[in-house]
Order: C-alpha cells, then structure tokens, then sequence
C-alpha cells in the first residue's frame, strides 16, 4: 500500500472538519467536501468552519470545495463524514469520481434501516470495491475537544493492516493518536450501540437520575452491545478498547455529546420534534440506529433490553419514566447469562 499523502474528506460537519484537521495537521493536504458552497468558502478564505467548531482555526493546508469531483481528484483515501442514512445516497452519486484503488473511510456511527447493514458493507456495496479496500474510524472522538487538540486515541480497523497502518500514518498527531485493528465489525457496533445508550444516559440524567445510573447503563449498554458483536462474529475484546468501552463512556458522560444531550431533553419531557429542533440540524444518530440496532438484534435472537427501550421512547412514545421502571423490573437474572 502506498503512504497516503492527499486526502478527500467529505462531509464538513462536526466531525468531517476536526477529523480533517487532523489529517492536515499530520502533513497531509486536504480537500474537504461540503454541500454548502458559503461553508467551503468560509473554510478556505477565513480558515473557520463557524458553523460547526466555531473556535477553531484550520490549517492552511485544509481547503474546501463544494464541487465533490475537485475534492475526489487524485486522492489517496477518501473519508466518508455525512449521516450514516444518507451515506448511500451520496455515495451513489460520488461512486463515478472515486480514484480506483484509494482506502474509503467510514466515519459514520450508524447501522442502516432498512438494509441493517454496517456502514463499511454500504460502502463495499455501492462503491464496487473489496471489503479490505474499507476502513473505519471510530473512538472516544467528540469532534469539539479533537479540535481543541486534547489529547485523543482512536482506532482504524481494516481487514487489510498495511492500508490501516498508511491511514493511521496519515491521522498521527501530537494529539491524537491512532491504534489498529482488523475487527471492523466489532468496531462499527461499538460506534453504532453506543450512541443508543447515549441516549438511555441523557434521558437517566433529564430524568434527575445520577452516576449510579449512568454507570449501571455504560455497563449493561456495553454487555448488550458485546452480545450483539458475538453473534455478528466480533472480537469480544474489541468492546474492551476505544471503539468500545472507550466512546461509550465518552458519550455517556459528556455533555458535548449530542446523542446524549438529545437524550436529556427527552428525559426532561421535550417531546422527540422538540428535542430535533433544538439539535439545529446536528446528527443524533442513535434516534434513528435504535431501529435497525434493535431489529438486527431481534433477527439474531439477542437481548437488547435497553436498546429496546430506547427504540420504544424514540418512536412509540414510551415515556422515559415507565422506561426506567420497566428495565429495573426485568425477570431477575444473573449478571453474565
Ligand atoms: N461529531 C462527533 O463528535 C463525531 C461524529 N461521528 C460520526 O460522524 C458522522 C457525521 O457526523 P457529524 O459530522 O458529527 O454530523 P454533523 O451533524 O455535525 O454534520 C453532518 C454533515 O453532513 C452534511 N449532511 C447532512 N445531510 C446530508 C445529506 N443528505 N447529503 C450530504 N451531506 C449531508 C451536513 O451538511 P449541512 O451542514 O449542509 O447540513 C454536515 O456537513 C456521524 O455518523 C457521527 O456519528 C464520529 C466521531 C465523532
Ligand atoms: O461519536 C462521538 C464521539 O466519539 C460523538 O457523539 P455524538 O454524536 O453523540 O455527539
């Protein structure tokens, strides 16, 4: 695999930006594809992106473009950072400008409806390539503090070391460091489930709840998760690192998140349109991977009970409060059955 020296980003939301500043900051050039024509300016004239990480200043190196075939042009990987139900579609369309042979980047925390397939099989599937051609980021990654430069770890799983190891070349910085791994459906689930639990903690918080509950969801949240990944074939000690335990309790804790904060509003007695209408355009993406989360455990016959709380408080008007009364009255049980 050749090192990776130019690199399309595209998505310039939250994360799309930061993760492009990172990669920039590591001595790459960058060209960051955006829908909005004023954004892409805004980010290559004023070097801000005042939308999305307003007190950051991108480096020189990072431009921007509105127009998908510039960004594309001779890259050598190509990061995907839009909503993971719209990655088909825009995919599909950018499917005739992307370079032959270049690592395609899943960012996107999410497991299709519909489909229920992870974001690294859509991208194998629409863009004709070989599953190892595919890699995916994912970790305790709030895009605000990667921006800010705090320290930060990920993972970039691909069942082809060499193209993970030129990517995690291509994303080392003084602050954020990348790990390897060839388990990338162990690492989309981590990504995925947890934005659902996310939202169980930010709705245990708006309901007045507090750490015990919060420790009690990250902990079961993340044994549902890992029975998920084992019968999906996952590497169990894959829940155990970054893509894992370690966003999951990033997400869980942190009032940046925005599967959280969501969840919160919820908790507090928003109803869901109110609680979308304060996201101001922002991705919660839990709300919508609830569905496909739930129904992939369902057609694998595995136990998701605060998955399925959650999916019943997003979308069959399940009030937060019987939701935390329902789980604490589950049929007794031992802890590891
Ligand atoms: N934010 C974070 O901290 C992290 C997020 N992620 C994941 O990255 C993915 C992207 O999230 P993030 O950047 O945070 O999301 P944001 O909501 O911050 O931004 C979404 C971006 O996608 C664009 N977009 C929305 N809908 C479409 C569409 N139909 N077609 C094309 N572009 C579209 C938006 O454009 P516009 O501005 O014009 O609306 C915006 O640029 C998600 O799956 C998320 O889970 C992963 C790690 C960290
Ligand atoms: O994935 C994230 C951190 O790793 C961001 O979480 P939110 O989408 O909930 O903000």
């Amino acid at each position: 695999m050749e090192s990776i020296r130019r690199v399309a980003v595209l998505g310039s939301g939250s994360w799309g930006t930061a993760f492009a500043k990172v990669i920039a900051d590591a001595g790459r050039d960058v060209v960051l594809w955006s829908r909005r024509q004023t954004v892409a300016e805004e980010i290559t004239r004023l070097h801000r992106n005042s939308d999305y990480l307003p007190d950051v200043t991108l480096p020189m190196n990072l431009t921007a473009t509105s127009d998908a075939a510039a960004a594309l042009a001779d890259a050598d990987a190509v990061v995907l950072a839009v909503p993971s139900q719209t990655l088909r579609t825009n995919l599909a369309a950018w499917r005739p400008l992307l370079p032959a042979g270049a690592t395609l980047v899943s960012t996107a925390k999410g497991v299709e409806l519909g489909s229920l397939k992870r974001m690294s099989e859509v991208i194998a599937e629409v863009a004709e390539v070989p599953a190892d051609q595919v890699a995916v980021v994912s970790g305790p990654n709030l895009a605000k503090e990667v921006g800010a430069e705090q320290p930060t770890a990920t993972v970039i799983a691909c069942t082809d070391e060499r193209r993970a190891e030129a990517l995690q070349h291509a994303c080392s910085t003084r602050y954020f460091r990348p790990y390897t791994n060839v388990d990338v459906i162990g690492c989309e689930l981590g990504g995925a489930c947890k934005n659902v639990i996310g939202l169980a903690c930010g709705m245990a918080d708006g309901l007045g709840f507090g750490d015990n509950t919060t420790a009690t969801l990250i902990t079961r949240g993340l044994a549902e998760t890992a029975r998920l990944g084992a019968a999906l074939g996952a590497d169990p000690l894959t829940f155990a690192g970054l893509a894992g335990l370690g966003d999951l309790v990033a997400t869980c804790s942190s009032p940046l998140s925005r599967n959280r904060t969501f969840g919160a509003r919820i908790g507090r007695g928003d109803s869901i349109a109110e609680a979308q209408a304060a996201a101001n355009g922002q991705v919660a993406e839990g709300v919508k991977s609830c569905a496909s989360i739930r129904e992939l455990g369902a057609r694998h016959g595995v136990e998701m009970p605060i998955t399925d709380s959650v999916y019943r408080v997003c979308h069959e008007a399940l009030s937060p409060r019987v939701m935390a009364a329902e789980l604490l009255g589950r049929a007794r049980k031992a802890e590891w059955s």
